[in-house]
């Protein structure tokens, strides 16, 4: 039996691990020391004629912070002309008007902007850089000025979560098209001990669900695979079918997409199912990436669900949801491990979760 892979639909590419800021939360831990045998901007080119050949999937160029590579323009070029939907994300510090007018000409189709509170303080602490917010915003104001599209992304930690409204309110305020949220996962810089509670995580992602019914701007939350199973439970209850007309994308997508949509190459080519799971895949140095994304043992294990231990293993929303395979690798040393910060029972009703 042959069986057929789908070809990944987004893939986000850390461009140099290199960093002018020092965030606490980085998955990458990174600094301004640039490590040794990134990919060349030869090897670049032929990464994504490989990916192109595969399909046509977003590119998000990331790192570390992608506008301190000095070819990001090249190589945001090479990925248009060979018919790739390129975007960019960046902390926004180094933004100005002459960069980004060369950003759109090599064809980068949005921008993400990293915001995590919605004052200096909070943001400031965050990414280890006193100024930070200030240069961010000047950044965004170029975009707006410029009419570059733009999201907000945010990272949520105990550092910033009462704040998450507030921000949402700021991301609109600034002419935002969406808002992303991620939910930190300790990897890298990222701790434990920052991580909301899995009460929080519910309650946040309850908020997130009303708030998307009448939000002007699109919203997304990321890393956070048990929305999938509350927009399930709330429609249940709400009498809604979930379709696209009532939920967007977010009625066509699952999860965690991690090894069955998603995957991440790190600056020296390693390809992980993302940026927080240090499970290797393989290098593109050392194999086509088809054979790494068709073949690799950890990307067929994320793709079969029955695969998934603990309750994730006999849960019901397992299709959709998954879990956060990151979240239980650090915990437990095994992605295929229950997620750590679900409260959900599987197997209870509704009515007797709280039991
Ligand atoms: C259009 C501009 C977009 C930008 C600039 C952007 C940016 C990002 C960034 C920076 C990450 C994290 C990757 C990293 O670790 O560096 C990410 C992850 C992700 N994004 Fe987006 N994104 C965009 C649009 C989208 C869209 C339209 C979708 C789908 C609706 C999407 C879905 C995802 C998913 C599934 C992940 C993966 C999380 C993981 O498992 O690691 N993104 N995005
Ligand atoms: C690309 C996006 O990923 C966020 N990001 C960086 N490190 C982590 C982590 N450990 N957990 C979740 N999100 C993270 C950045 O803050 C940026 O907004
Ligand atoms: N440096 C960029 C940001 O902060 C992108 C990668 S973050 C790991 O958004
Ligand atoms: S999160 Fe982004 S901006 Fe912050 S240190 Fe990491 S790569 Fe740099």
């Amino acid at each position: 039996m042959i069986v057929m892979t789908n070809a990944p639909r987004l893939i986000a590419w850390e461009l140099t691990a290199g960093c002018n800021l020092n965030c606490v939360h980085c998955r990458g831990a990174s600094t301004s020391s640039v490590p040794a045998g990134e990919l060349t901007t030869d090897e670049a080119k032929h990464f994504i004629d490989e990916v192109a050949g595969l399909g046509k999937p977003i590119l998000i160029l990331s790192g570390g912070e992608p506008l301190t590579r000095p070819d990001v323009l090249e190589i945001a070029r090479y990925g248009t002309d060979a018919g790739l939907r390129v975007v960019l994300a960046t902390n926004g510090t180094l933004l100005t008007p002459e960069l980004v007018e060369k950003l759109k000409d090599a064809g980068v189709q949005r921008l993400s902007i990293s915001v995590d509170g919605a004052n200096a303080e909070t943001h400031d602490n965050f990414r280890g850089m006193p100024g930070a917010f200030e240069r961010t915003l000047a950044g965004i104001e170029v975009l707006r000025k410029t009419g570059f599209p733009f999201q907000i992304n945010t990272t949520i930690s105990k550092r910033n979560l009462e704040e998450i409204p507030k921000t949402f309110e700021l991301a609109k305020e600034l002419g935002a098209v969406a808002y992303h949220v991620f939910f930190l996962v300790p990897t890298g810089r990222g701790e434990e001990s920052d991580e909301v509670s899995p009460a929080d995580y519910e309650r946040i992602l309850h908020w997130f669900y009303d708030l998307q019914k009448d939000s002007e701007i699109q919203l997304k939350a990321t890393c956070a695979p048990h929305y999938f199973r509350i927009m399930r439970q709330r429609a249940k209850k709400e009498g809604i079918e979930i379709s696209v007309k009532t939920h967007g994308y977010e009625a066509m997508t699952k999860g965690c997409l991690g090894g069955t949509g998603f995957c991440f190459v790190s600056s020296v080519g390693e390809v992980y199912p993302c940026g927080y799971l240090p499970v290797l895949a393989g290098n593109i140095r050392e194999q086509p990436f088809r054979d790494i994304w068709e073949n690799s043992g950890v990307f067929k294990k994320l793709r079969n669900p029955e695969e998934l231990k603990g309750k994730c293993g006999i849960c019901e929303y397992k299709k959709v949801c998954a879990g956060c395979r990151a979240r239980a690798y650090a915990a437990t040393g095994d992605y295929l491990e229950e997620e750590p910060y679900c409260i959900y029972r599987p197997g209870k009703n509704d009515r007797d979760q709280d039991d």
